[in-house]
């Protein structure tokens, strides 16, 4: 059973391809700002990842019309539960309409909804971006105009989970975890007995990451917003794209900017530091959602490789318990294995 795998992120393209359970390539396609600054909108991008995607099938020796399903990052739709759940109509008018906004991973349903019809074959996508199974508390923003929305790297957190949950002997429904994904976008969430109930908004709020924002001082935000120095278009871009570390360094590698903290760049050092600050904050935090009973603090993500973002964390946070460290992220497999849980019909796929 050929299986074609999809994940598109703010920055890269990754894509598997797997037989069964069994990965046979995974490669990661890198798009650097100014390429992906071509396209106007994120829509524009399809047919350009797209066309990488078609090309790694290749690549893996494989042809198009071999493969058995496809499966692919979900993106911003309306607040689910996790697990494996079938492309549909709805999924991707929702997301081709960006109504409950733009990222990269909203890409991911369309171009597997495309390849299905292409081919014929069944299409899937895995926790997806935004998984909710917050609890009640935590939706209550301070303004009842705002709610607050469980938007995260959810897929990766909880891959990630359940693989530091079985390395500690014990299932990922019977463990109190603080997960935090340090991306792009940056997710610190507790899961609670399997069950992710917070999480920092990480289009929205939280500490600031690579190029998003996070959380900002509201009342100056909005008197920015009114200063008719931006528009919309301007001000979404300044705290989605553009804020975080690429806002103060104009950057958003950034093991360009340790390289230049470690070589006497104070200004890199003052914004590298802030960002930790900001993740140990949260991670904080999030010890209270669990009332202090966590059994563990995971790391993981892209930055995670980082071993002075790393060392920096652990000893702001260890306090409050063990710090387990998985560099990069478990995405592809754990789409895989979501698609094929249901395809060998273990799992019923859920329906948006
Ligand atoms: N060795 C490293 N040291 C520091 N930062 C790193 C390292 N490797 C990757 N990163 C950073 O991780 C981020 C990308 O993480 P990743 O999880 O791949 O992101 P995405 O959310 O785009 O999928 C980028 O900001 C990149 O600069
Ligand atoms: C919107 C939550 C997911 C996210 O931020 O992903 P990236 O880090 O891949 O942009």
């Amino acid at each position: 059973m050929k299986i074609l795998v999809i994940n598109p992120g703010s920055t890269s393209t990754k894509i598997a391809l797997y037989e069964k359970e069994q990965s046979k390539l995974e490669k990661t396609v890198r798009h650097d700002s100014e390429e992906l600054e071509k396209f106007s909108e994120l829509a524009d991008q399809f047919e350009y990842r797209l066309g990488h995607v078609k090309e790694a099938v290749q690549e893996g020796g494989w042809e198009l019309h071999e493969l058995d399903a496809v499966v692919a990052r979900g993106g911003l739709l309306k607040p689910v539960p996790g697990g494996t759940f079938e492309i549909n109509e709805k999924m991707v008018d929702d997301l081709k309409k960006a109504r409950y906004g733009e990222h990269a991973s909203n890409l991911g349903a369309i171009m597997a909804d495309s390849l299905r019809d292409e081919l014929n074959i069944p299409a899937y996508i895995v926790d997806p971006v935004a998984v909710d199974e917050f609890e009640e508390v935590a939706r209550l923003s301070g303004l009842k105009d705002l709610e607050r929305i469980s938007q995260s790297h959810a897929l990766n957190m909880k891959a990630v989970a359940r693989e530091v949950a079985e390395n500690m002997g014990k299932s990922y429904f019977d463990v109190n975890l603080i997960v935090c994904h340090l991306g792009s976008g940056i997710s610190v969430a507790p899961h609670k007995n399997g069950k992710m109930i917070d999480v920092n908004n990480a289009n929205n709020e939280g500490p600031f990451a690579t190029e998003r924002a996070g959380t900002l001082p509201a009342y100056n935000l909005v008197r920015l917003c009114y200063s008719g120095r931006y528009s919309e278009e301007e001000m979404v871009k300044k705290v989605i794209k553009e804020g975080g570390i690429y806002s103060y360094m104009g950057t958003k590698d950034v093991s360009k900017v340790e390289e230049q903290a470690k070589s006497g760049d104070e200004r890199a050092k003052l914004v590298i530091d802030a960002m930790i600050y900001q993740i140990s904050k949260e991670i904080g935090a999030m010890a209270t959602v669990l009332e202090g009973q966590v059994d563990a603090i995971v790391i993981t993500g892209g930055m995670a490789n980082s071993k002075y973002i790393i060392g920096k964390i652990q000893k702001r946070v260890d306090f409050i318990a063990p710090v387990k460290i998985v560099p990069g992220e478990r995405e592809l497999e754990a789409l895989a294995l979501g698609a094929y849980r249901v395809l060998s019909g273990k799992e019923q796929p859920n329906i948006y």
